[in-house]
């Protein structure tokens, strides 16, 4: 059982692990914290209860140190806190890009890490987090990556080789649902329905979608062509989408998020 963690860079990303620690139960007095704003550091101690130190007091104490800081600040950080972790401590990256090799590198050597990718809904305990271990980090370092963000969602191990696709999919992925549905409420408003009541209709259809998507086994193919009636409305709207090319624009789309993700793992900021 992980003894004390601490999560430097408590950020959206950090901060949705705090609460889903919290939330699931552990206990404030066994988590830290580290921001770099003094008023970033004081929201987290009065909304959670958790001491808030510096990245280098969290790397001394904590047995689990798990980096949320954005790609760009990473090398800054490590050059922080590098020579503070102690031999055998677990290090957990929650960065879009950045490769395990990028802390081996950096940290004593044998320390294991383990890459994790998560998204915002894990905000709600929805997250998708997806794990890869690094050269030194076995079973009992990905169980306990695991236990934290099992907490806040579903996990998933994949060969790190998988984690940019990962990034582009699960990390970004709630960014284009919630970009599909504002342009789906836009649709409505241009066939005349009020903001408030567009909004709601398409949030419950996407809920309804999302729910049948994981509870009902059926191919996504299917249900789709369970709504498609001969001659009826949404076959219309289908071909306009095939017109639009929106198959071919999400393909490209979620292409250039795995290149970007690539690019980050090389330092181009
Ligand atoms: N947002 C998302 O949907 C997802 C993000 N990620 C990854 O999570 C990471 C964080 O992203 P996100 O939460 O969105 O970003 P945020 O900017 O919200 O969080 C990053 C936090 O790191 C803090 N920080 C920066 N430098 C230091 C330092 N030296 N010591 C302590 N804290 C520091 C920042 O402080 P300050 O606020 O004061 O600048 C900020 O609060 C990124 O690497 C991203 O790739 C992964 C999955 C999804
Ligand atoms: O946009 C980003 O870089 C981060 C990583 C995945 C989701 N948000």
């Amino acid at each position: 059982m992980t003894q004390k963690v601490a999560v430097v860079g408590a950020g959206k990303i950090g901060e949705a692990l705090l609460s889903g620690m919290i939330r699931g139960g552990w206990s404030p007095s066994r988590l830290l914290a580290s921001a770099r704003r003094p008023e970033r550091a004081e929201k987290l101690r009065v909304r959670y209860g958790v001491e808030c130190v510096s990245a280098s007091e969290a790397a001394k104490a904590a047995d689990t140190l798990i980096i949320t800081v954005k790609p760009q600040d990473m090398a800054g950080v490590m050059d922080e806190l590098a020579a503070d972790v102690p031999a055998g401590r677990l290090v957990i990256s929650g960065a879009a890009g950045i490769p395990t090799t990028f802390f081996e590198e950096r940290l004593t050597a044998g320390t294991p890490v383990v890459r994790v990718m998560t998204n915002t809904p894990a905000l709600v305990d929805q997250g998708m987090s997806v794990l890869s271990a690094g050269r030194d980090a076995g079973e009992t370092h990905l169980a306990r990556a695991e236990e934290i963000f099992g907490g806040v969602g579903k996990t998933l191990r994949v060969p790190e080789s998988q984690q940019d696709a990962a990034t582009a999919l699960s990390g970004s992925g709630p960014a284009y649902l919630f970009y599909l549905v504002e342009a789906m409420t836009d649709a409505g408003i241009l066939l005349g329905l009020p903001r408030d009541k567009a909004h709601e209709l398409i949030v419950q259809a996407t809920i309804g979608a999302a729910t049948m998507l994981r509870d009902s086994g059926e191919h996504p193919v299917t249900l789709r062509e369970n709504v498609t009636s001969p001659a009826g409305t949404t076959i219309n709207a289908i071909r306009e989408l095939e017109n639009h090319g929106v198959r071919a624009a999400l393909l490209a789309a979620i292409e250039a998020a795995r290149d970007r993700s690539r690019e980050l793992a090389s330092g181009r900021g």
